[in-house]
């Protein structure tokens, strides 16, 4: 079957004769599967099953497995031990990525695959090649991820012939969920923590395009951090704790704490914001960056003060020029801009700009730092181990020092970036989004110590796509369509305040 032939609809359902009764029959199964990397041992034994029609939550703490499990169920990687079913008939360990057992189980990962340099039409062709025309595959090729961004996301604004490597984090997250749907049969969708660069329309059209595709037939296997969402989504919550699936419950009847208690939370609400920020006033704290009327590469006008101590959130919807201010102040090379000490910069797009992937896990984290530890211009090894080691322990950094860089989860790869950005001694750290992909109490630490490092004197600059994360600032500039439309400060800032003056007089919401 062509992608082309197909419908705008259905292109990825089954064929009719060839659908699943509903009676929530499995999909893929897994059974005291183990998977060892070296000394980590990922995977201790997953019980598991996912049925179809259904969407399947999956949370867990940073490393607690999740991928692993997830390349395991979708052919990309073989297990050590145990057994793998799907659709009832058991898996060869020895099987190749790819295999045609697979071929109905497709994932859109957390990183996405697809090459940079390539368009998104080539991109598709490379994966979905098995129903595209050989003749004019550029064209089908086009003419198919079009139509399931069309359907996915309305208003995406991906044209099929742009290079990956030209289009925002979130259109790539897009491109990558939409090219893993694009196939002739689609078993079970595997969706890595797919809302984490998405704006919340695009989170929303997602999740409206999931109950499409299960009411169809299809398996929907969703891996997030954020338990809210999962909830709202998933028929039934599965949580994994060091390697294996600790439990499998309906998600009616769960709240957001019973699911943290059961991920192992000792305290049953982690994400409370804890008492809001003294609001000092912002002519009391010596000025030490300011962008004045700054106008151009997407920004109108915009006026925006950082204090010492001071941490301060820009906020509104995603893409409206909070980017574009954390970059001047990183590179204030125009003059409209000033900036008196040194900087750090977590960027919000990791893979691109953050991880250092020949390099260790110390190496990655004590790079910006390893110069302010340096006497005489001499590196001091053991200065520089002792730092790393209460890093890693202070983030519990799963994998450890020695890591490769690659070989940590995603969210302890985050973990280490923003680690590199507090272990150095910059007055003024930007954060572009820095918690994507962080547990729950991780974030929660992660918190307290933006907090703490201002209590010392450091400024923060905060881009968050979590409005709720804004609480922890001392004063938050919304930005729209360029321009900053409200400067809140302490008790006036709230989720519910942002999100209305984002979109006041607007009701676009740009991806
Ligand atoms: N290729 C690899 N080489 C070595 N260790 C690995 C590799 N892939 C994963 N691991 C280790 O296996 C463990 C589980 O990682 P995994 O990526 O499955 O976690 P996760 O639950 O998906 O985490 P996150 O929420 O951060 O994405 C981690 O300790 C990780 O460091």
């Amino acid at each position: 079957m062509h992608v082309d032939n197909l419908p705008v609809g259905p292109l990825a359902a089954p064929p009719s004769g060839d659908r699943e009764p509903t009676g929530a029959q499995p999909v893929v199964t897994a059974r005291q599967v183990t998977r060892t990397y070296g000394r980590t041992r990922a995977l201790t034994g997953v019980d598991l099953e996912v049925r179809a029609g259904e969407v399947l939550g999956l949370v867990g703490h940073n490393g607690a497995g999740k991928s692993t499990l997830m390349r395991v169920l979708a052919g990309l990687e073989a297990c050590d031990e145990g057994v793998v079913t799907v659709r009832g008939q058991e898996v060869p360990r020895d099987v190749r990525p790819g295999a045609a057992e697979f071929r109905a189980v497709r994932m859109a990962y957390q990183e996405t695959s697809l090459c940079p340099d390539l368009t998104v039409a080539e991109n598709i062709w490379i994966s979905s090649r098995r129903c595209l025309p050989r003749l004019r595959w550029r064209r089908a090729a086009s003419a198919a991820v079009q139509r399931r961004l069309d359907e996915m996301f309305p208003g995406h604004g991906v044209v099929p012939r742009d290079r990956v490597e030209a289009l925002t984090l979130a259109r790539r997250q897009m491109v990558e969920i939409a090219r893993a749907s694009l196939v002739d049969r689609l078993d079970l969708l595997i969706l890595d923590e797919p809302t984490e660069s998405l704006g919340p329309d695009a989170a929303r059209s997602l999740y409206d395009h999931v109950r499409t595709l299960t009411a169809r037939g299809t398996a929907v296997l969703l891996i997030s951090h954020r338990i809210r969402e999962v909830l709202s989504v998933a028929d039934r919550v599965a949580v994994m704790r060091d390697g294996a699936v600790v439990a499998d419950k309906p998600a009616a009847g769960l709240s957001e704490d019973d699911v943290l208690v059961l991920m192992g939370a000792e305290v049953a609400a982690p994400a409370d914001p804890g008492p809001a920020p003294a609001a000092v006033p912002a002519g009391d704290r010596p000025v030490i960056a300011e962008l004045r009327a700054a106008s151009g590469h997407g920004l109108h006008d915009v006026s925006v003060r950082v204090g010492a101590g001071e941490v301060v959130g820009l906020a509104g919807l995603a893409g409206q020029g909070q980017q574009e201010v954390l970059e001047r102040l990183w590179r204030p090379v125009r003059k409209d801009t000033t900036v008196l000490g040194s900087r750090a910069y977590v960027p919000g797009d990791r893979q691109r700009s953050g991880v250092l992937p020949l390099w260790s896990v110390a190496e990655n984290l004590i790079v910006t730092a390893m110069r302010g530890l340096a006497r005489y211009g001499v590196r001091r090894r053991a200065e520089e181990a002792a730092a790393v080691r209460s890093w890693v322990d202070r983030l519990a950094i799963r994998g450890g020092a020695d890591a490769g860089m690659t070989e940590l989860s995603g969210g302890n790869q985050q973990k280490v970036i923003v680690a590199r950005a507090f272990a150095s001694t910059a007055d003024l750290v930007l954060l572009d989004d820095p918690f994507r992909g962080v547990d729950v109490h991780t974030k929660t630490d992660l918190y307290s110590l933006i907090r703490e490092e201002a209590a010392n004197g450091r400024s923060v600059v905060w881009h968050s796509s979590e409005n709720a994360e804004m609480a922890h600032c001392d004063r938050v500039y919304v930005l729209r369509a360029g321009r900053v439309v409200a400067e809140l400060a302490g008790e006036e800032i709230s989720e519910e305040r942002i999100i209305a003056v984002s979109f006041a007089e607007s009701t676009e919401a740009p991806q």
